[in-house]
């Protein structure tokens, strides 16, 4: 049998007296999109943080395709294929969304950033970040100030970001945040076209979007994950409901 994408085993962190995480169990067959939902505080952030290497971890293991990741820095962890989508919107207003992506691309082949006016003139960076725009919906904008762009076409231009990493697994923290409807709903769909293409964990507030969207769903509440199944299994699951969605929710 071949080993899940993700494997998490009895994964922790303590803060203090606070267990953020409490001996999580995840795993993530290749191709699954999986959301993970829960109350504020209930460790979703700090799990991810976890997974990327942003926060070290008090016991437990993380492979990724067999391999473990555990103990290696951030970047290494980006090397074996892990993504994630930032905040880069915000840190760089003047540049249009063709070059955001374009630094990207140019990241992904180890170029350093002092040759980005260099990258600018390369065909072959410009043609593929021009199709992670595309892919995203967001190729009409190419030449747009970032600082220009309305708020969903910014999470589009992170998604497209992320994308030009080529992650084999992709964390995306609360995609839908900020959204109105009718971005939301742009979101979905670009997700719903990228699902199976592209292993996904999800973390997300937004239960239109998670019931939409996922194969499987992990509940975590004060760290520990107290249900994981399909969106069916998690609606009428009744741990579910009363620690978390509330009844009528589901
Ligand atoms: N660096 C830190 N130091 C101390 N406590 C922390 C730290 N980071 C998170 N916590 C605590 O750990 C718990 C889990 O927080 P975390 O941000 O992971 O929850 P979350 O599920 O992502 O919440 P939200 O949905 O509100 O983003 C909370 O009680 C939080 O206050």
């Amino acid at each position: 049998m071949t080993a899940p994408l993700l494997d998490v085993q009895g994964l922790s962190k303590r803060f203090g007296g606070l267990t953020a995480t409490d001996s999580v169990d995840l795993t993530l067959p290749e191709g699954e999109l999986h959301a993970l939902i829960g109350p504020n505080g209930a460790g979703k952030t700090t799990l991810i943080s976890q997974l990327v290497g942003a926060l070290p971890h008090d016991s437990g293991s993380i492979k990724l395709a067999g391999e473990e990741i555990g103990q290696l820095p951030v970047w290494k962890r980006v090397h074996r294929g892990l993504g994630r989508t930032f905040q880069i919107t915000q840190l760089l207003p003047d540049f249009t969304a063709l070059d955001t992506v374009m630094l990207a691309v140019q990241s992904r082949h180890g170029h350093s950033f002092r040759f980005f006016a260099d990258a600018r003139r390369n065909r072959a960076i410009r043609t593929e970040a021009a199709q992670y725009l595309d892919q995203v919906g967001l190729a009409p904008r190419a030449q747009a100030r970032v600082g220009d762009l309305a708020q969903g076409e910014r999470k589009q231009l992170e998604l497209a970001a992320a994308l030009a990493g080529k992650p084999r697994l992709l964390l995306l923290d609360e995609p839908m945040a900020g959204l109105g409807t009718a971005e939301s709903q742009q979101m979905i769909g670009q997700l719903a076209a990228l699902k199976g293409k592209i292993t996904m964990l999800i973390v997300e507030h937004d239960m239109e979007a998670v019931f939409t969207l996922a194969d499987r769903v992990s509940v975590l509440v004060y760290g520990k994950v107290i249900a994981q199944g399909d969106v069916e299994a998690i609606k009428n699951n009744e741990d579910v409901r009363t620690a978390y969605l509330g009844e009528g929710d589901v």
